[in-house]
């Protein structure tokens, strides 16, 4: 057995958008036909050199390459095996390569064309980055195609780095896939994996030709609850790329959580070395003992990708040290890739007072990475001054000013569960039905509208002081002017006002409530060139003043049909931000949950009598292994009560989810307690509607009926499909008429279109009772 490491310090992954977002600007300039490809190229190529520079000079000594992305990694490991579905031919080719392949493809594959859909997009694993759903038939015809790695590893070689290239791993690319239309019934993708494998086998040996020493395959999905057959299956694959004569050296990495169902699998082939994600709970004794281990070198990821508070060094390496006698070697990396946290919090110079000395970003958590190993190596005293650092910002992080707020505290302690209890639903709904005059099946939107350029440069100016708070306002209201004519105009029922002043919904509430503070470079890559700057929440959560009230009232007053207050719930409001960890998250939530409370109280107190409180993410922090869930399920939906529960028995309580699969959460979703629930269905179409009814969902529930992930707007003649298809789940007094989701990425010719087919369509279903 050795401390010495073949692989060293490193991380799993690093930003790929850019440090002032210059791929997104790039990718949708190309996009607009404003830049060509010779642009995009100079672009990315930059992108690419900068991660490389970073982390070589960083100090790294194993760099992963192919991380970058033009648009998504899971598309790309499409891509790389050829598993392209048949429609994409129809694409005209652009004649424009990205790593061989046609730009033209490649981006119909992520975005659409006219008739061509692109593929599904969903969340990876329990965080807020979106990939592209791969398709897999029975007929899909596997080939290598490895230009875009080969590409990336000669340019960094080039440049002398030693350069590891990083590949999904083929379990986690057909468990996250999905079967494509036309597959038989009961056809699994993982049912094709051995043919997988045989692809990989190959770019293993291209590698080896090419000089590559370590390949890294990224396998989170063995961390999740895998049955017998599955991990057969996964100790079978690494068997047999195990088993490939001269082939590089293997690094399989597992992280979001402990992978210990799957780590007798992989510790039984001949792989040589394993990631496993100790800030998410794998302990040495996990470890220890698991035959095989002790001739793998692990890879322990052992400084936070998903979070942005500095690591305690001192008290993280006298956790790392009991692994030297567990395994073969030890090397030390980040716990996943750091696309999900921003480049540098070193230009960061607006936080609030001490919280910049706790925080570590990508470029901070590189230089962590570094001197636990050799701490490891070498001993603690060849870093003796890194670790009197972290000491002192470990012992300081607790006198932030705002990290304590006791007024808050003392309420949380007082708060019963009647303040997480309103009267029975049905109570609830003889009120509002006498409140609100509304016909069946109301029709309302989920809030947002397009947010246009124009919205955006009033922020952007103000921001910049070219205008004053004055003008800001006129202009916002005159956007809500606007979106009320136009929902007048195709005859909602329930109203919006938009949401035109908010950059996100989660970043406006976090920049109006103390205990968050904003980033202004803390851009994380959300989906393709879309982005999001999460807060940071790192202390106790306090609304001073209202934050809405004024925009809701002014909307109000343009219209004599209701108009629906707007929140972002306590989930979400968690889930998208970078949250303290020294507390338990449930606690978190409900000072969120608290401030929300006030907020809907103030709604309330000024004639506000509908309020939707948003929780698009409460399916996304489901615990990955199911053991964990009921925990979390019961203090997210306690957190959403105490939001929600304050208001009179005729105040009508709307919440809105998205993200599909909601499968797994049904009985929470009914322990939320809204009177009307809007969800997530015209893609699947009307799918939840049966778990829901199935499970005797007592709310009222508006399923999407218009896909506002797509351009297209629906046919008059589409939504009363899917009408049709809800009422055979939902009686007609529990149906509500909605979008799937906000219109925020919308344009408003297609707002317009697609809401007044809606409007059509509910009122022929209505003439129809
Ligand atoms: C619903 N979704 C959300 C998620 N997470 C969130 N935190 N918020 C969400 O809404 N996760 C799941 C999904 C993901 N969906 C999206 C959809 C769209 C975007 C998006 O469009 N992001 C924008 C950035 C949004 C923003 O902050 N806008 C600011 C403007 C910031 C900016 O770029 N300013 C310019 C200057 C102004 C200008 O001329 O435009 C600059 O700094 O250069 C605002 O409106 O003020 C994006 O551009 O990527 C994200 C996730
Ligand atoms: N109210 C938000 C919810 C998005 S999930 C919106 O409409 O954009
Ligand atoms: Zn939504």
């Amino acid at each position: 057995m050795t401390t010495e490491s073949p692989i060293g310090a490193t991380v799993l992954g690093y930003p790929r958008i850019g440090r002032d977002r210059e791929l997104k600007r790039a990718l949708e300039a190309y996009w607009a036909g404003d830049e060509d490809a010779t642009h995009l190229h100079a672009v990315a190529e930059a992108t690419r050199i900068d991660a490389l520079d970073t982390m070589t000079a960083g100090g790294l000594d194993s760099v992963p390459v192919n991380t970058f992305s033009w648009y998504d990694h899971i598309l790309d490991t499409s891509v790389l095996v050829g598993a392209t579905p048949e429609r994409f031919a129809a694409v005209e080719p652009s004649g424009d390569l990205l790593a061989g392949f046609d730009a033209a493809t490649y981006f119909a594959m992520a975005r659409g064309v006219a008739d061509v859909p692109p593929l599904e997009m969903t969340k990876w694993f329990d965080t807020n980055y979106h990939y592209l759903v791969p398709e897999i038939s029975p007929d899909t015809v596997f080939a290598l195609r490895a230009d875009k790695p080969l590409q990336e590893y000669a340019e960094a070689s080039a440049r002398g780095v030693n350069a590891r290239p990083v590949v999904v791993g083929p379990l986690t690319f057909l468990r996250l896939a999905k079967a494509a239309d036309g597959a038989p019934a009961g056809f699994d993708p993982l049912d094709r994996l051995d043919d997988l494998v045989g692809v990989y086998a190959e770019l293993l040996s291209v590698f080896a030709e090419a000089g590559v020493e370590w390949v890294q395959l990224d396998e989170p999905a063995a961390v999740l609850d895998l049955d017998p057959e599955e991990l057969s299956r996964l100790q079978r694959a690494y068997e047999r790329l195990g088993a490939i004569e001269g082939r590089p050296k293997l690094l399989v990495s597992t992280y979001f959580a402990d992978p210990a169902g799957a780590l007798p699998a992989l510790a039984a082939t001949p792989i040589d070395a394993i990631g496993i994600d100790i800030v998410r709970g794998t302990t040495v004794a996990g470890v220890a003992g698991v035959p095989g281990i002790a001739d793998k070198t692990l890879v322990l990821g052992a400084v936070d990708g998903r979070n942005v508070w500095r690591t305690d060094l001192r008290r993280r390496l006298g956790e790392l040290v009991p692994f030297l006698g567990a395994a073969g070697a030890i090397a030390v990396g980040t716990s996943c890739s750091l696309l999900h946290v921003p480049y540098d919090v070193e230009r960061e110079t607006g936080l609030p007072e001490g919280l910049r000395e706790s925080l570590a970003f990508a470029d901070q958590k590189i230089a962590e990475v570094v001197a636990l190993q050799r701490a490891l190596t070498h001993g603690a005293d060849a870093v003796r001054a890194t670790l009197d650092t972290s000491d002192r910002a470990a012992a300081g992080r607790a006198s932030i000013p705002g990290v304590r707020d006791e007024a808050v505290r003392q309420r949380l302690a007082l708060v019963d569960t009647e303040q997480r209890q309103r009267p029975a639903r049905a109570e609830r709904a003889t009120a509002q039905a006498e409140r609100f005059d509304l016909p069946a099946l109301p029709t309302t939107t989920i809030g947002s509208f397009p947010q246009t350029a124009g919205v955006r440069a009033a922020r952007a100016q103000l921001r910049a002081g070219t205008i004053g708070d004055d003008e800001y306002v006129k202009r916002m209201h005159a956007e809500i002017r606007r979106v009320i004519d136009l929902q007048e105009r195709v005859g909602l029922d329930v109203l919006v006002h938009g949401e035109p002043e908010r950059n996100d919904m989660v970043q406006y509430f976090a920049e109006r409530l103390a205990g968050y503070a904003a980033t202004t470079f803390g851009w994380v890559q959300s989906y393709g060139s879309r982005c999001v700057r999460p807060p940071i929440l790192y202390g106790d959560v306090v609304r001073r003043d209202p934050i809405t009230v004024g925009w809701t009232q002014y909307a109000s007053a343009c219209t004599t049909k209701p108009v629906k207050g707007m929140l972002t719930g306590p989930v979400t409001m968690l889930a998208w931000s970078f949250v303290r960890d020294d507390q338990p998250r449930s606690v978190t939530a409900d000072q969120v949950a608290l401030a929300l409370r006030d907020e809907v109280a103030d709604l309330e107190h000024a004639g506000v009598g509908i309020v939707q409180v948003d929780e698009p993410a409460l399916r996304e922090l489901l615990p990955l292994h199911v053991r964990d869930r009921k925990a979390y399920l019961s203090w997210a939906v306690d957190a959403f009560r105490l939001a929600t529960s304050g208001v009179a028995t005729s105040t009508q309580i709307h919440t809105h989810l998205c993200y599909s699969e909601f499968g797994d959460i049904v009985e929470a979703i009914d322990g939320l307690d809204a009177d009307v629930t809007s969800i997530e269905a015209a893609r699947s179409r009307m799918e939840v509607l049966g778990d829901l009814t199935a499970r005797g969902f007592g709310g009222k529930v508006g399923p999407g009926v218009y896909d506002i992930h797509s351009p297209r707007v629906p046919e008059v003649a589409e939504v009363s499909a899917l009408l049709t298809a809800a009422l055979d789940s939902v009686p007609v007094d529990g149906l509500w008429v909605n979008p799937d989701c906000g219109l925020k990425t919308r344009t408003y010719p297609e707002v317009e279109a697609a809401l007044t087919n809606l409007v059509a369509a509910a009122r022929r279903a209505r003439d129809a009772l």
